[in-house]
Order: structure tokens, then sequence, then C-alpha cells
């Protein structure tokens, strides 16, 4: 068996590894490296071809614009990327010749009045210290119940769409913290859509190409199955038999990866670590994606559709045979999530096509073609990552959060003789679930490794306050969260 040392041990090759290993470059901590299951960096961010063009399995959107992390990246790698204009919507159901005018007011208000009045709700529990709700019991009240099949749809599209699990699953503060810090904090509330044909993980790829002699860093295509950590160092033994030691590691497997099991530690994770990994939840987000020898649908960005009794049921559409997108390219796909997620990874592509033709021959008429392609991506099988992204579930604690980001190793309860440490999307306060939280989480175990190497007591330097603001780990000072609250919740 092969064995290495070396001095940061980085698990895993997703934007939070990547960006870990670019800090520690940055910060002159040069003798690093990092291990990664499969051929190629990304992680969860991943693309595929259908017909001749790319489409994302995983991450595809940029949120808020502004001053987020990624927009900067892929401004700077020219990573192909447009608006996403998220009110270019048909609005599909049984109802009016296939126009529901009743399922687009329901989608004005949920957006326009609910919501707003949610996040003051929200805000004002969290300023008072009050319980968390589930998102579900937030809504109601302040007056949202979803009970028609136009008021379901339009609360899927808002709620579920995003966070990829029902209302009733979801914390009320922490949907709400994530949603108003994500879009609204870091840029304008826009999104844009990335359409490159490279791939959107030409971010992370780009990033780590910046690395000097990354090639020599990275070790592609070995699973680890332990961890092994001490108050002196790590151990990591993988699949093919490589045994690395490093005086310190970062792992930044997914949260669904620490939930399965998959790889086991020693000694095992503290108690209150474990309890955090197994009450945050890891959502499934399934996009399906068909290629036909015709085009038969909308010409918008979105199509929502409501159904009559069963909610979660093929609700949204994406064309991307439209003008702008790829014309010509007869490609449309549908978005799954929750129960209905993890239904459709359960099938064959057979089934699933079938079921797939089924409710677009019901909106579409008999007549529309089969798809030549079929195609969509198993998150939740997949060992590697066991899920698509974190959801802070309703009854998880803010404790709890930070029990999920805490270190471990050492025993002297500070962070002086820590030696394993935690990043990824999941360990984000405030931006769990998205790319940037994954990039700021990354570069925040970095700096804390930089501190420890360079001091005894891991004294926290300048640059480290500024990252740990940053990434959304600490409240803003107390003037600026005036403004802020006066922007969200006031
Ligand atoms: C369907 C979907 C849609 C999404 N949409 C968006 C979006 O629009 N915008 C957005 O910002 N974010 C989106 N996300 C979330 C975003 O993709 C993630 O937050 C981010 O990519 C996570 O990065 P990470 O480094 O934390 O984890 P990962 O990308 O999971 O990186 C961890 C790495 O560890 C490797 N690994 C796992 N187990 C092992 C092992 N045992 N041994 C060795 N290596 C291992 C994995 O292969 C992986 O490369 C989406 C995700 C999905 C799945």
């Amino acid at each position: 068996a092969e064995a290495l040392e070396t001095d940061v041990l980085i698990l895993g090759g997703g934007m939070s590894g990547v960006s870990a290993a670019h800090t520690l470059n940055s910060l002159n901590v040069t003798d690093f490296l990092l291990l990664e299951a499969r051929h190629e960096l990304g992680g969860r961010v991943q693309n595929a071809k259908i017909g001749d063009i790319s489409v994302e399995f995983g991450a595809n959107w940029i949120q808020g614009l502004g001053s987020n992390p990624i927009w900067l990246l892929a401004e700077k790698y020219g990573v192909k990327n447009r608006y996403s204009n998220w009110s270019n919507i048909a609005y599909l159901s049984e109802k009016n010749g296939w126009n529901d005018e009743e399922l687009e007011e329901a989608v004005t208000r949920f957006e326009e009045v609910v919501f707003d009045a949610a996040s003051k709700e929200a805000g004002r529990r969290k300023e008072l210290g009050l319980a968390d709700l589930s998102m579900k019991a937030g809504l109601r009240l302040v007056g949202w119940d979803a009970k028609t099949p136009a008021e379901k749809a339009a609360e899927y599209f808002s709620h579920d769409w995003e966070m990829a699990e029902t209302p009733l699953e979801s914390s009320f503060i922490g949907t709400i913290e994530s949603y108003n810090e994500s879009f609204v904090e870091s840029g304008n509330g826009d999104n844009n859509i990335v359409v490159d044909p490279e791939g959107y993980k030409q971010v992370v790829i780009k990033h780590a190409a910046e690395i000097p002699d990354f090639d020599q860093k990275v070790r592609f295509n070995e699973v680890v199955i332990n961890i092994t950590y001490s108050g002196e160092d790590v151990t990591v033994s993988t699949s093919s038999g490589l045994v690395v030691k490093a005086r310190r590691a970062i792992c930044t497997f997914s949260l669904g990866v620490l939930q399965h099991n998959d790889v086991s530690f020693y000694p095992p994770l503290p108690e209150a670590k474990r309890d955090a990994i197994m009450n945050f939840h890891l959502a499934t987000y399934t996009k399906i994606f068909a290629r036909f020898p015709r085009k038969f649908w909308n010409d918008t960005e979105f199509i929502l559709y409501a159904d009559r009794d069963d909610r979660g049921h093929w609700p949204i559409w994406q064309p991307l045979d439209i003008p702008g997108f790829y014309p010509g390219s007869g490609v449309l796909f549908a978005t799954l999530t929750g129960d209905y997620a993890y239904r459709a990874e359960a099938q064959t592509d057979e089934e699933l096509q079938e079921n797939m033709m089924e409710q677009l021959r019901f909106m579409y008429g008999p007549d529309i073609p089969d798809p030549i392609e079929f195609k969509f991506p198993r998150w939740t099988l997949d060992p590697l990552f066991r899920g698509s992204f974190t959801n802070w579930g309703a009854g998880v604690t803010e404790k709890q959060q930070q029990a999920l980001a805490a270190p471990v190793g050492g025993d002297t309860g500070l962070r002086r003789d820590d030696t394993l440490w935690f990043a990824g999307e999941h360990t984000s306060r405030k931006y769990f679930g998205y790319l940037h939280g994954a990039y700021w989480e990354g570069r925040l175990a970095a700096h804390r490794i930089a501190d420890c190497i360079r001091s005894d007591g891991c004294t926290e330097s300048f640059a480290t306050g500024l990252v740990r603001r940053q990434a959304g780990e600490m409240e803003a000072p107390s003037g600026e969260r005036r403004r802020m609250r006066k922007r969200m919740w006031e």
C-alpha cells in the first residue's frame, strides 16, 4: 500500500475543497494534498451532453449576483451565463383552456404579499428569541394556508422548488434567512443561469488551475473509506489502499455521505456532531431532461403546472429550446423534489420517461412525439452525494448548526488542538445549499488552519475575521444589522 504524508489533507474536490486549496496556497501553506473519488473536480457541479448541448445535472444558477463570489469567479473565468427571468412563466392547469389566471394570481400574491409578511414575522421571532417553527406554521401565521390547486402550485414554486422539501419539513427562520441572505443581501434578488458548453464546473476547475503545481497536489479516483483522528494528526485510508497521514484535514464530503456512514470515523464523531448530522436534511432536487424531434411547448422560460389533486406532480418545466437559450435543440426538462424525486430515482429510465410523456400528453395533446434522448441524474442513490443539497429542517437548532461545522480532534474545547475540520455547503450558517456557501466554508476552514499553523493558540487573524463575516458565520455589526433588518424584516 502506498503511504503519503502532508501538512493539510483536503477531502473532496467540489467547490469547498478547491476553495480551501486555493486559499491555503494564497496564505503560503503549500504542503497540502486533495483526495477526490471522481475522475474530475466539481462535485455537485456536473454537466452532461444531450444532443449537442450541455445541460447541468446539478447546480445551474448564480444566486443574487452582486457580491456572490461565484458570480465574480464566473465572470473572471468567462463561464457563460445569462439572466434567468423568474417571471417569464406559462401558467398551466386543466382550467380555463390551459391558461390559469388564478395560478398566476396565486404566484404573485405569494411572492409579493405572503413572503414579505412571512419575512417580517420570521425576523421578529428571531430578534425576540422565540422558537423557530416550520415554514408551514409560519405561513399560516401570516394568513397563507394553501388549499386550492393554484395556491398549492404557487407555494411549491416559491418554496419547494428552492428548498427541495415541503414547508412542513422546512424551518421557518432558516428558510427565510437563507432566501433573504442568498438572493437579496448579496445582490439585487436576480439570478443568472449558466449556459456554458463546457459546464458550470469550469468555475471549480479554473479556480483550481490557478494553484501552482495543482496536478501534483491532487489524487483522483481515490474513495476515502476511513478517517482516524487524534489531537496530533489525521490518517485517512482509501479503497485503493492509499494511506495519507496529515497534521490536519478538512473533510468536505456532503451531509448525505456523513449521514449514511459511507466513511467511518475513528474515534466515532462526538455525540453533538452526530446529532447535528442526523437532524439536518439533505434534500433531493432531480432534473429530468428530454430531447424531442420538435418543440411543442410554450415559449417561456418556465412552465408551471398546477395539478388538480397532487401537489408536486410534474410542477415545473424549463424549455431550453427557446430564444436566447438553445433554439433548435429540442430540449425540455422537468424538476421533481422530495418524495417525487425519490420515486423517480427508484424507477427505470423507461418507466420515468413513460410517466413524463403521460403528463406532457395531458398538457400538450396526444400527438406530441416521444423523446429521442432521455437523461437524468440519481443524486440520492449516488454514494458520493446521497442527495442534492442541505435544507434547514424544522426542529434543527442553531446549536446543531454550530456542531455540524465544528472541528474535532482536540480535547481542550479550543481550536488549538483540533485536527479534523469540516467544510461544505452544509456547514454554512446562512448559505447552506448553495455554491457560494461551499466556497466561503472552504475559505474559512483554510484561514483558520493557517491561523493555527502560524500561532500556537490559533489566534484569529484580521483576514480570518473578515472571511468569517463574508461567510455569514457571525452577525453583522449592529449598525449594519439594523440597516439589513430594515430592508428584510421591517
Ligand atoms: C440538482 C442540484 C441543483 C443545485 N442548484 C444549485 C444552484 O442553482 N445554485 C447553487 O449555488 N447551488 C446549487 N446546488 C448546490 C451546489 O451544487 C452545492 O452546494 C455545492 O456544489 C456543494 O459543494 P461542496 O464542495 O460542499 O460539496 P460537493 O460538491 O459534494 O463536493 C464534495 C466532493 O467529495 C467527493 N467525495 C464524496 N465522498 C467521497 C469519498 N468517500 N472519498 C473521496 N471523495 C469523496 C465528491 O465526489 C465531491 O467531489 C445544486 C445542487 C444540486 C445537486
